[in-house]
């Protein structure tokens, strides 16, 4: 190994002692039990039935109180603990006004502090000390660790820890503890947290997401085709820009864009009003408990036509400039006889409804009115200066990928494109032949370059990521073209299909499921293909677990917009040394009724797979970087201090 590298380590690791604990510490962190993955995905925006599933685990920290005090409490106590544990601060104000006096308040206090770090000891059994530390609330470390590691065999201490916990209570502090014991409850249940894509769009609160996956712990993502389509708006595809405000119009969540990230709607609003009406195509989709007014439904309708109308033209002009994307079929506006308001399309003519087309030229209609180019012009400025999207998106690509190899499994969002027979699909950029694995990859280090260019606008890279969005090889997408104009405009609801990627009824089947994690270079007998992007039906009977658990599915549907095709709302997976389980949660009504109710919204937990024996550390990505550090070390030892 090279000296000079040596040498630096040897100004972290001054003495040998230093070298011989670390390399103690990190082989005894090996043999322990591997740590708890929770992976979610297709939020959608829906940042409070998120929390709700982060806070509780997926069920893990009623699973651990439940192993604790079953025997002990009442059903209605485990519940009310559970939800003081995920809900802290609201909980204990509704807790306390139960109490009639001090003193029974106060005895209360006793009892749940004692509860609370009785759970903390046991969900942090398979941790080692200094991991439990960086856990705890900063200010009360020194006092839990005195509370955890009581070892009161000659009952000499009895009183000591009774006067602790005493003195936190008369000082005033016993909620400010209990709120710190309950955040790392939530943590100590979850090592790491795996989002396997599409944070934004449809819901109304992705910042939110955003910004408490940036506080979490430990987590990855996985980039879904929404996520992307925001990363490439900020990155500098007008294209991409277009569809997610597009998209926020759609929803009613034009907030999102104007009052959270701050990019000013103004221009695009005094377009909209010039040349568009009201236009029931456009209209938004209501929230349902949120009341629109007449007047500003109007506007947002305007809006939605006229960001519709650009998106339209700008997707022409990247079909024509990039003949491989094979996407010719997609100039609509190209197709359509604008004097008798018809479309052709695969051949068929179909008559054109709610049409908004004013400004467009019927001899070149993919042209942008000069208003049309300034409007975009100015939304990509005030988008790329928006120092809050900046934050998030920067985060979105440090943490993301388009795929992971983790633990043995693959997690992807969408698919790998594969055709009927079951092989990899190919596609041509630039005269080169990509698929399976490299094609992703090439996706992965387009999407890199766009993202490192924000000048550009309009380069092969910039493009490709719309073509991640909609291509139809693109491993996001995963379907045939996307019928956006068909569904504004053609009643024939036969146009509105998107032919999905025979991956997605391929995949049902082991052998594929084998050959796609060999491709990725996992264990076949051991990996399994994690999945997002489509909603499994479980209203139709469809099985979230698939290929003889080798696939697992788990977009059920955390998108208010898709619960009634689904069923339910949102499949989340847990794994954890003892092995895999489904959950299955329930819709997410309201914190307000966790709190007052105690309702939890998981419901049915279902074995995927089931270790052998228990893993360990040592088994895991982790245990591979850590094995990697101990043989420096060792280097750094015989190199230093060995003579
Ligand atoms: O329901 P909407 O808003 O029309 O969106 C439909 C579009 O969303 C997509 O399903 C992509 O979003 P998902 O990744 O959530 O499936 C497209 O295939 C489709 O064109
Ligand atoms: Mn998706």
């Amino acid at each position: 190994m090279n000296s000079k590298y040596l040498d630096l380590l040897a100004q972290k690791y001054d003495c040998e002692e230093k070298v011989v604990t670390e390399i103690i510490n990190l082989e005894a962190i090996l043999n322990l039990p591997k740590g708890t993955e929770h992976f979610v995905s297709d939020l959608h925006g829906e940042y409070q039935a998120f929390q709700h599933v982060l806070r509780n685990g997926s069920g893990n920290v009623k699973g651990k109180i439940e192993d604790l005090y079953k025997k002990v409490l009442t059903e209605k106590e485990i519940k009310e603990f559970a939800t003081l544990v995920y809900y802290p601060e609201e909980k204990l104000k509704l807790m306390k006004n139960d109490f009639d006096n001090e003193r029974e308040l106060h005895h209360w206090y006793t009892v749940i502090i004692e509860r609370m770090i009785n759970l903390i000891s046991y969900a942090s059994s398979k941790y080692t000390r200094s991991k439990l530390r960086k856990a705890l609330p900063d200010q009360f470390v020194y006092i839990v660790e005195e509370l955890l590691y009581k070892t009161d065999e000659y009952t000499n201490k009895e009183p000591y820890y009774t006067k602790i916990v005493q003195q936190i209570i008369s000082l005033g502090q016993a909620d400010k503890l209990i709120i710190g014991l309950a955040y790392t409850t939530q943590q100590l249940v979850v090592d790491h947290l795996h989002v396997v894509g599409d944070i934004y769009d449809r819901g109304p609160e992705p910042d939110k997401i955003m910004d408490t996956l940036i506080n979490y712990h430990s987590v990855d993502i996985q980039w879904g085709n929404h996520d992307v389509l925001w990363l490439g708006a900020f990155a500098g595809s007008k294209v991409c820009l277009a569809n997610i405000i597009r998209i926020c119009a759609r929803y009613d969540n034009l907030d999102i864009i104007e009052d959270v990230y701050g990019i000013n709607l103004r221009p695009l609003l005094n377009l909209a009003e010039k040349y568009y009406d009201d236009n029931p195509a456009f209209r938004p989709k209501r929230h349902s408990d949120e009341k629109v007014s007449e007047e500003e439904q109007l506007q947002i309708t305007k809006i939605h036509q006229a960001i519709a109308i650009i998106q339209f033209k700008l997707e022409s002009h990247i079909i024509k400039r990039r003949p491989y994307f094979k996407m010719s079929e997609r100039l609509l506006l190209e197709k359509i006889d604008y004097d008798r308001s018809e479309i052709t399309i695969h051949g068929n003519t179909y008559p054109l409804d709610h049409t908004c087309f004013a400004t467009i030229n019927p001899q070149q209609p993919d042209q942008l009115l000069d208003e049309e180019k300034q409007v975009m012009d100015k939304l990509l400025f005030s988008i790329q200066q928006s120092e809050k999207l900046a934050r998030h998106m920067n985060f979105l690509m440090k943490k993301g990928s388009l795929y992971l190899k983790y633990n043995g499994n693959l997690l992807i969002h969408g698919c790998i494109p594969l055709d009927e027979e079951g092989n990899m699909e190919k596609m041509v950029i630039e005269d080169k032949t990509y698929a399976g694995r490299e094609l992703l990859d090439t996706f992965e280090r387009f999407l890199r370059e766009a993202f490192a260019h924000p000048e550009e606008t309009d380069d092969l890279a910039k493009d490709m990521v719309w073509y991640l969005w909609s291509g139809e090889y693109s491993s996001l997408f995963g379907k045939r073209e996307m019928t956006t104009f068909e569904r504004y405009f053609i009643k024939d609801k036969k146009t509105h299909k998107e032919r999905k990627n025979p991956y997605y009824h391929l995949r049902e089947n082991e052998e594929i499921c084998r050959k796609i994690l060999a491709e990725f270079e996992l264990n076949p007998d051991q990996g399994h293909i994690i999945n997002g992007h489509t909603p499994v039906k479980e209203i139709d009977g469809e099985n979230p677990i698939k290929a003889n658990g080798r696939m697992i599915v788990i977009d059920g549907g955390f998108s208010k917009a898709y619960q009634s095709t689904t069923g339910i709302a949102g499949y989340t997976l847990l794994y954890n040394s003892f092995g895999m389980q489904l959950v299955a949660h329930k819709h997410f009504n309201s914190k307000e009724d966790v709190l007052i109710n105690g309702t939890d919204v998981l419901s049915v937990k279902r074995l995927v797979d089931k270790e052998l024996e228990r893993k360990k550390v040592l088994e895991t990505n982790v245990g591979e970087e850590i094995l990697q550090e101990v043989s420096i070390l060792n280097s750094l030892l015989e190199y230093r201090y060995v003579k």
